[in-house]
């Protein structure tokens, strides 16, 4: 479990992460999204004591981070910027860190196999490939059996069979019980793994949701209904939760708050002809952006605009 409460850091005059509030909770992967320079990194950083918050607390299993005695029991981080000694090889690294902690050997041989990395376990981590290093990285978070895991961008510059093993290993890691938080800016990533989105723009929260509700809330559950008899049709759907809208002498009505099935079967049931039902399809990748738009640092352009007085 991962407890934040009014979590605020500035650097200088930047205000990076601003009063945040969330929970992070044991069973369920929770994604933690939000555009470049939102302050992932930054929250990620104070979770694990590698960053002084200016004000607010953030807990780990009900303490802070510095209060607990083993702390690689309590959460497994992989942070961006990891840092492995590229002399040692992968055991190396991994028995010098058990040693820290009392964690023993078999432990160490335990997480080399679940990471598939027996075949380079010998060799040194600075002839590693991205994916190995991050394997490596994972497997060091792993290492005491901790009851939360923390992945900042795990996926990054991984190939498809790497992101898949990293899906899995999320999933499983959730179901065996634990906490795990995941980073990244990608919402299509994030929407095949997490149950629960946290989203965050400029340092503050946006949303703490889940993946149905995001989409609900940016307009994904909108119906374009056109019939015969749109005034009954309207009666006829009428009911706590359920928005319609339609040009006066129009056919065509925008239904929220019934699904499409319902809306077909409730139409024949009143003997009223439907010409048209269509569910809106909203991608997580719009619903992402619907809630971000104000919340992004660094925009691009993909096309040159010279009227004067506008900034392209
Ligand atoms: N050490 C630092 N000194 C000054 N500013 C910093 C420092 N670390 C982060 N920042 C700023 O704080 C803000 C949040 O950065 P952070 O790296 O936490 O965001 P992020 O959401 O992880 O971004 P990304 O997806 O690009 O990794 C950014 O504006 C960044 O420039």
């Amino acid at each position: 479990m991962i407890e934040a409460h009014q979590l605020t850091k500035r650097y200088g005059e930047k205000t990076a992460v601003d009063r945040l509030d969330f929970t992070v909770k044991p069973g369920t992967v929770t994604g933690f999204l939000g555009p470049n320079g939102a302050g992932k990194s930054t929250t990620m950083r104070m979770i694990i004591g590698l960053d002084a918050p200016i004000g607010g607390t953030v807990r780990v299993n009900g303490r802070r981070y510095a209060e607990h005695t083993a702390p690689l029991r309590e959460i497994g981080a992989l942070l961006e910027a990891k840092s492995v000694h590229p002399g040692r090889t992968a055991v190396g690294h991994l028995m010098a860190l058990a040693h820290t902690h009392g964690i023993p050997r078999r432990r160490v041989d335990k997480v080399i196999e679940l990471t598939g990395l027996q075949a380079v376990a010998g060799k040194r981590a600075g002839a590693f490939s991205l994916g190995m290093g991050q394997r490596l990285g994972i497997a060091a978070a792993l290492l005491g059996d901790p009851a939360t895991v923390m992945l900042d961008e795990p996926v990054n510059g991984l190939d498809p069979e790497g992101v898949l093993w990293i899906r899995n290993l999320l999933t499983s890691l959730a179901a065996e019980g634990r906490t795990v938080f995941v980073s990244s800016h990608l919402m299509s990533e994030m929407a095949l793994v997490a149950d629960h989105l946290i989203v965050i723009g400029r340092g503050r929260l946006l949303a703490d949701t889940t993946v149905a509700d995001l989409v609900r809330r940016a307009g994904g559950d909108r119906v374009k209904v056109v019939s015969a008899d749109p005034a009954r049709l309207r009666e006829v759907l009428a009911g706590p939760g359920v928005e319609i809208t339609g040009r006066a002498g129009s056919e065509e009505l925008q239904v929220t708050g019934v699904p499409a099935r319902a809306i077909g079967t409730k139409a024949a049931e009143a003997g009223i002809a439907l010409f048209e039902l269509t569910p809106r399809e909203v991608s997580l990748e719009d619903a992402f952006m619907d809630l971000t738009r104000d919340a992004v640092d660094y925009h691009g352009s993909t096309t040159h605009d010279d009227t004067p007085g506008r900034a392209a």
